[in-house]
Order: structure tokens, then sequence, then C-alpha cells
């Protein structure tokens, strides 16, 4: 048994991996892949990751070529606390202005773009950089950034600057929640690796069941060993998070992907989310 995992490697997806059985999963020739969501959306469609997270507007782009894991998401119904535009000035003033989008985000830079051309009527003129806070603001209005990076912005908050959480705007325009990241699987794997993605995905599952279990605590002492922040911080940011795809989740999702075709950041609309199904019998750890 192989099977190339693609592993997000920020802080949010953490619960979906933390209770991995990684050694057994190494044991059947598994291997993990851990690289930013933008480096995840190209391996995943260069066919090099058979299976795991990637953005969820990576999946919008080659929905034809990929099944969603059904129960797995990276999500939120308000604030993420990691999701970040930071500005110059108030987010009004924000027409015609110039924003520096993070190179590691696919969905999150899109739905900026949402947010400003549609619920804004804003023309900005946006560029992609690495993600770097003080590079960024040095030469533009605004920047965005995500994940890991953009936390670490938030605890060197600077006063005069304009901090937006992206899944706090979505929910205050729309009344939904948004799913960021998917457990994407391109489609011959699904027909050629039956066995190794049972495996796969009871290990995910298990592993978000014993995260939200155990409240996420033994993941985040684990956690602050390697980054800052304390208890109090990194619980709140687990509990703002759901792991769920449920109908309210996929709901958000497709209004989004909505918004995206008619606005033409994608070719095509996205009708239905190609979930997989999973053997049911087998689905006992
Ligand atoms: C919640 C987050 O969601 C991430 C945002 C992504 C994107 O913008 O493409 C992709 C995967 C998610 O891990 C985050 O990075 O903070």
């Amino acid at each position: 048994m192989t099977l190339r995992i693609g592993e997000i490697s920020y802080t949010n997806i953490l619960p979906l991996f933390y209770f991995v059985d990684r050694d057994k999963l190494k044991e059947e020739q598994f291997t993990f892949i851990p690289q930013v969501p933008a480096q995840l959306n190209a391996a995943m469609s260069k066919a090099e990751v058979d299976v795991g997270g990637i953005s969820s507007f990576a999946y919008a782009k080659n929905q034809h070529d990929y099944t969603l894991l059904p129960d797995l998401s990276v999500s939120s119904y308000h604030a993420v606390g990691s999701l970040f535009l930071f500005s110059k000035v108030p987010i009004e003033q924000l027409n015609e202005k110039r924003i520096a989008l993070t190179s590691s985000s696919a969905t999150t830079i899109h739905l900026l773009k949402v947010i400003l051309a549609h619920f804004y009527q804003f023309k900005v003129h946006y560029e992609v950089e690495e993600p770097n806070y003080d590079k960024m603001l040095a030469q533009f209005d605004a920047c965005l950034l995500i994940g890991d990076d953009a936390i670490k912005a938030t605890w060197c908050k600077e006063p005069n600057i304009y901090q937006y959480d992206l899944g706090e705007l979505w929910y205050q325009f729309t009344g939904l929640p948004m799913t960021f990241a998917v457990i994407a699987v391109r489609n011959e794997i699904v027909e050629t690796k039956v066995k190794e993605l049972e495996l796969l995905n009871r290990e995910l599952l298990f592993s978000k069941e014993m995260s939200i279990q155990t409240q996420f605590q033994p993941m985040i002492r684990q956690i602050m060993k390697d980054h800052a922040g304390d208890l109090p911080f990194w619980s709140n940011y687990f509990n703002g998070l759901t792991y769920d795809f449920s109908e309210a989740e996929q709901k958000g999702l497709l209004s989004f992907y909505d918004l995206c075709y008619q606005l033409g950041y994608l070719n095509e609309p996205v009708e239905t989310l190609k979930l997989w199904q999973p053997v049911k019998d087998k689905l006992t750890k």
C-alpha cells in the first residue's frame, strides 16, 4: 500500500492529523508531505500528492478531478483568528488602493476579492507576494496573511494598523460559515486505492474526534513548545474553528463558489460537491 498525503503545514489543520497513527501509516508506505496550501494545491494538480488538505478554492478549480472526504474540513462560523487583512486605512477607504496577497493562499485571497468587489463594490489593485508583513506593508496600503504568518503578525500588532478577520467579514455579510480547507482525493485514487483511502479516512476522523474529546489540550501543549501563545489563546483559537463538513458548511462554501463564478474568478460554476462514500461496515477503528 502507498499513499502520498498532503498535510497543510499550518497549526489550523493539526486537529485532523495530531492523533493519526503515523507509525502505522508509515509501515504501510504512506508518506506525509507538509507544505503551505498554495504548494499543496499545485502538487495535487500535478498528481504529486494523492490526497490531502488543500484550499477549498482549489477544489472548485479542479472539481472534475477531485472528490472530497465528507466529514472533514477547516471551517469557521465567525472570526477565525488566523486570516487577516492588515490595513493602513479603514476597510471602507480601500477603494482603488493596493493590496498585497500572500502567495500561500488560494481560498482567502479570493474571499477578500469577493468581499471587496461584491459587498463593498470596490476596485482594488492586487499583487501576490511572499508572506512578509513588514515588506508587504512597506510597499502596499494593506496586506492579507493566512495561517501561522497571520497569527505571528497579530502578536506584534501595531496600534495604527487596522485588522480585519476574513471569517468574521464573510459571516457579517452572509450569515454563513466559510470553509477554508477541504480534504480532497484525486479521482483515480478513489478508484485504485480503496483500502488505503479507508484507512486514512478512519485515521483523520479518529484524530478529529480525539482532538475534540480532549478539548485540544495535549495538542496545544505540544504547540506551545514550538510556538508562542498560551493555553487560553490556543484553546480559543481551536474552539473557534470547526472541522465538520456538514450541510451548513457545504452551503456556505457553495455560496462562496457562486460569488467567485459571478465575479469571474472561476471559469465554471460549482453546482454540487462530489463527496466520497466510504464502505460503511469498515468504519470502525
Ligand atoms: C484557517 C485557515 O485556512 C487556511 C486557508 C487556506 C487558503 O486561504 O487557501 C487554505 C487552507 C487553510 O488551512 C488559515 O490559514 O488560517
